[in-house]
Parts: structure tokens; sequence; C-alpha cells
């Protein structure tokens, strides 16, 4: 049996997932945790894709994350979907840069918008400084200001609101967005918001979009930002031209507040009428004492209801501080390994990254595998199709998990109309001749890429976004915090089996694991100090904390001192997170 046929089968176990699954109309799949969203939007655009969306029509399958997008692609390709040029699989930013702003910037005051080219970090730290510093002439204190000038710029805010926030902060937005400009720069708030204003502004791009992408599917929704919600209620809530709707997401998963996200977008959607809300309520991954757990964060305002028995969830009190956390850590994973867990089956999940950063450095020193991303460049197609280059030509097919096939389809799609037969057979010689130098510098393979056409793949105005992601990482690679990493070292982060994954609340979204660490579970830090007297802030802690604990199959291990240690090094006796008190575990 295929693996759609199966998953298919799988879905009409449940009569809530059938429902959904069968669902003719705007469908919005309101659910929570390990309860098959991400397994039945899948599912459901695969088949739509066999046998309702003849070519070249399209689909457009989004999400906020590029690790989602990552994730949503590995899913549709062990589905089976082949590549269609009107199958875009990718982050909803990269979606309103490429297949709304760059073929429609035409239509605006600013046709150049179509070969604008996504700001960097410094260009727009930069920006920002001088905006602020021309209107308030360096009196006022700049972090706040940008805050407030970014919350702005995200919301989409009407002028009143600017103006609500106080004298010169709308002055020195309008500024950092004209010094962008001059410079033929754009950041992802100007993408959203042009975006939004073609979209909602020109009937004949709904028209053209709706054509092209007559299906559009949307994970994770509650994530989204007002004007990304804003850009999908135009596409599938026009008059004439609708494209038919459906979306998953779960309100008590949002973690993303501040790029501005409000879990309320996507329960108003579901009540929009014309949408068909449908709720489900099993969660097929976790055993049912970490349900029990999990409902109890949420007190009681949710049931979720367990498909199997088991599960465990313990906290355990490190008096030595955060480090006596980590050293009970690495005796807990090698604990899991000797009962035969595999190390990828591991996660150890912290609300910082420097306590990511220390508990990394504790798992190896203990001679125990462990992988840490951290903010050196974001993962996309490109970074993360270089990433896979390395893995493949230093560890092989097995280890590195990575198909030559899938290898050069990913090639394919980053060269654009300048791909030919010739690059895919030169790519693997190149990635052979790789296997026999592992220990030379991982830039020079970024070089050697680039230089067989990555580079120009990239120079397509369509493509800024992965020309900044892909600079930032040669930048990195020649001279920044990766400037010694071999081929090796740039293979290992691309490795998907064999060491224990290590990362923040935050990015725990969306994975799933046998046994979960979970470290750090001191009030101050879970929930942080800063969310004690804001109450949006102190649920969303709350949630992510709900969203760590959910990640596990079998087993949740939780660490507390009941003190934090600043950078003064003086234990702070905060005692342990409010969480753990109210689930009972102290
Ligand atoms: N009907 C089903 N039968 C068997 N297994 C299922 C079914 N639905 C989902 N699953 C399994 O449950 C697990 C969780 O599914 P999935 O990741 O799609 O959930 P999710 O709702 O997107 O989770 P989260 O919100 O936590 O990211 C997966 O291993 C999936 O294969």
């Amino acid at each position: 049996m295929g693996t759609l046929t199966r998953s298919i089968r799988e879905l009409r176990e449940n009569p809530q997932q059938w429902q959904a699954f069968q669902q003719q109309g705007h469908c919005v799949v309101l659910a929570p945790p390990g309860s098959g969203k991400t397994k039945l939007l899948t599912t459901r655009l695969a088949y739509d894709l066999f046998n309702k969306i003849p070519p070249p029509h399209g689909a457009a399958c989004i999400t906020l994350t590029n690790a989602a997008a990552a994730e949503l692609r590995r899913r549709l390709d062990g589905l089976g979907v082949p590549n269609r040029s009107t199958l875009v699989v990718g982050t909803v930013h990269s979606f309103a840069l490429r297949r709304v702003i760059a073929p429609f910037a035409a239509l605006t005051d600013r046709p150049e918008l179509a070969h604008a080219s996504i700001a960097g970090d410094r260009q727009q730290t930069a920006a920002y400084a001088q905006a602020i510093d021309t209107v308030f002439g360096g009196r006022e204190d700049q972090r706040n200001i940008r805050s407030t000038i970014e919350f702005h710029r995200r919301r989409l805010s009407p002028e009143e609101a600017w103006l609500r926030s106080g004298e010169g902060i709308l002055e020195a937005g309008r500024l950092y967005g004209s010094l962008l400009r001059e410079q033929g720069l754009i950041d992802f708030d100007d993408v959203v918001r042009i975006a939004v204003e073609l979209v909602e502004d020109h009937e004949v791009v709904r028209r053209v979009l709706a054509a092209r992408y007559p299906y559009l599917y949307v994970d994770e929704y509650q994530d989204l930002a007002p004007g990304l919600d804003r850009l999908v209620r135009a596409l599938c809530f026009d008059d004439t031209h609708e494209a038919q709707l459906f979306a998953v997401g779960d309100p008590e998963q949002a973690v993303f507040g501040w790029t501005g996200s409000r879990p309320e977008l996507l329960t108003e959607l579901a009540a929009l009428p014309g949408v068909h809300p449908v709720h489900l309520e099993h969660n097929y991954r976790c055993g049912a004492e970490i349900i029990r757990i999990a409902n109890l964060i949420q007190r009681g305002e949710r049931e979720v209801i367990p498909s199997r028995e088991g599960g465990e969830v313990s906290a355990t009190r490190c008096p030595g501080g955060f480090a006596d956390q980590c050293r009970r850590a690495v005796t807990t994973v090698r604990t899991a390994i000797g009962r035969g867990v595999p190390l990828h089956e591991i996660v150890v999940i912290c609300p910082h990254n420097s306590q990511c950063r220390d508990v990394t450095d504790a798992l190896r020193n203990a001679g125990v595998p462990a992988f840490v991303r951290g903010s050196e460049y974001r993962l996309t197609q490109a970074t993360s199709f270089v990433e896979a280059c390395a893995a493949w030509a230093a560890l092989g097919r097995e280890l590195s998990n990575y198909r030559l096939g899938a290898i050069h389809q990913r090639w394919r799609q980053l060269l654009g109309l300048s791909w030919t037969r010739e690059k895919d057979v030169a790519l693997t010689e190149l990635l052979l001749d790789y296997e026999y130098k592992t220990h030379d510098g991982a830039h020079q393979l970024l070089a050697d890429l680039l230089d067989l056409g990555l580079a120009q793949g990239l120079s397509r105005p369509s493509q800024s976004d992965e020309a900044a992601e892909v600079g930032k990482m040669r930048q990195e690679l020649i001279s920044g915090a990766l400037k010694d990493l071999t081929i090796t070292g740039l293979a290992e982060r691309a490795r998907k089996v064999d060491r224990v994954e290590v990362t923040t609340m935050t990015s725990s979204k969306g994975l799933e694991f046998d046994v979960v660490l979970i470290l750090g579970a001191d009030e101050k830090r879970m929930p942080d100090f800063r969310s004690f007297n804001a109450p949006t802030q102190l649920n969303e802690d709350r949630r992510k904390f709900y969203v760590s604990v959910t990640r596990a199959r079998d087993e949740v291990r939780i660490f507390y001192s009941g003190f934090v240690e600043w950078a003064s090094g003086r234990p702070d006796p905060a005692g342990p997170s409010r969480f753990l008190r109210e689930i009972g575990l102290v």
C-alpha cells in the first residue's frame, strides 16, 4: 500500500479527521498538539493535487517559519507529491515576496520593488539608528523606540495608532522605510505590507493568484501576524475570485507574540460565514500521563483525549543551580540511551539560547553528540541545501538521511531557468570530490556551490531573501562564529540521526521525540520575570511550556533549582516555576 493510501486510511479511522479531509469549501481545523493537524493538511494537499487540481493549476501551502516549511516539504515528499511549478510550499513571507510582489510590483508606485533586496540585520540596525537619531536627536532610548516602530510595522497599524504612541514615532518609522528604499532594500515587514496592499487593492492580483493557486493550505495559522491574516482573507474571501482555504492551527500553541501574532485571529477565522470549523480532540503522540499534565497546564480549559496509555512526567530539583541541571540532564540522557532510545529521539529544551549552549557543551564534554542551532543564519531553502550537500558528501546517504535525488531537486529549484542537465552532473562530481576533503573549511564548499551556479540562481529578484541569508552564512563561515567549521562540522548541522537535539522552547514547536528534557524550570526564567505583570506575555510563556511538554511520546523530565543565577553570579531565590506548582509537580 502506498504511503498516501495508508495515511488516508488512518484518517478515516477518526471521524473528525475524516470530516475535515472530505470537507468541501473553506475548512478551518482547530486542534490540540499531536492531533494530526499537519498529517491532515499534507494528506489532504497530496490527495487534492492527484485528484482535484489538474496542472497547470497549483496550490500554495504556507506556514510561518522555515523549519515548519521544511517539515511540510519532508512530509509531502514522503507522500510522493511530485514537483509542479505552480505548487508552492514555503513560508508566508516568501510567498508574499515571490508570488505577490515580484510579479505585480509594476502595479504599485514602486515598480523597482520587483528587484528590491531584503535588508540584512546590519542594514536594518543602521537605518533604525539613523532614523531615530534624526528625529529624536539622540535624546531617547533607541531600543524602546525601535521596538515601538517594529510593533506598528508588524501589525500594519493605522496612522492613529502610531500617533497614540507618542510624538516622532510615525516620522521615525517613515524615515526608516525611506532610508531602506534609497538603498533598494525592503525588510520583511515591508514585504507583508506591500503584498497586503497589492492583494487588497487590486482585483487583477486576486484574480490571477486565485487562478494560479485555487487552493490555499495554511499550517500553524495561530502564528500568522495580522498582516498575513489579512493576506489570506483577501485571497480566500473575495466575492468573485476566491481561493479555497484549508487552514489548521491551535490558538493554545501560539508562541510568536513578538511578531505581532494574535491567537484570536484563528478563532475569528473559524467563525466567518462560509467557513466549516472542525475540532479534533484526540492526541496520537503522547502517553496518557503526559496528556493529563498537559491538560493541567491549560487549567482544564480544553480536555485533550489520549490515544494510548503510558507516559511519565517528573520534576527533579537540582540544588547546584543550572550547572547541576546540566549534569543531571547528561545522566538522564545516558540512562535513556542505555535503555535503547536512539539519540535523535531525545530533545533537551531550555527557555533561553544561552542555556541551550551550556547544556550542549555539557553533553559534548560527556561524550554525547549534541546539536544546537544558534542564530548564525536562518535555515532557508538555500542554506539548508548547502548543509545537505555537506552532509551527503561527508556522512553519506545512510547517516545523513539525504538522498542525492532530493538534493538535485532542490538544486533545480534554486537555479531556476539557469539549470541545465550538465549542472546536475557538475554538482554530483563536486560532492563526490568533497568526500575526500571533509577536513577542508566549509566556506570552500559554499564558494564552489556559488561558482557552480548557485550565485546565478540566487541573483533572480524573487530570490533576494535567499541571497541575503546565503550572504550571511558565507560571512559567518569566512570570518564569523563558524569560521573554523569544516565540511564535517557543517554536515553535523544537517545530520538528523545519532545526536541529541537541543533547542529553545519556541523552536521546539512542531517537533516530536520519545524523551523530552526541560531545563531551567525556575521562576523568573519560566515564566520570564518581564512577563510577571504582563498577562498576555504570561499566557504566552505558559503556552511555551505546554508546547514543550507535548513534544514527548513517552517521557518528560523537568529540572529546576529553585533559584536563578544572573550575570553577577549572585543566586536569586525566586523558587521553582509557578507552572510546576500549578500542575502539582512541586
Ligand atoms: N489518524 C491517525 N492515526 C494514526 N496516527 C496519527 C493519526 N493522526 C495523526 N497521527 C500521528 O500523530 C502524530 C502527530 O501528528 P501531527 O504531527 O500531524 O500532529 P499536529 O497536530 O500537527 O501536532 P503539533 O500541533 O503538536 O505539531 C504523528 O506521528 C502522526 O503520524
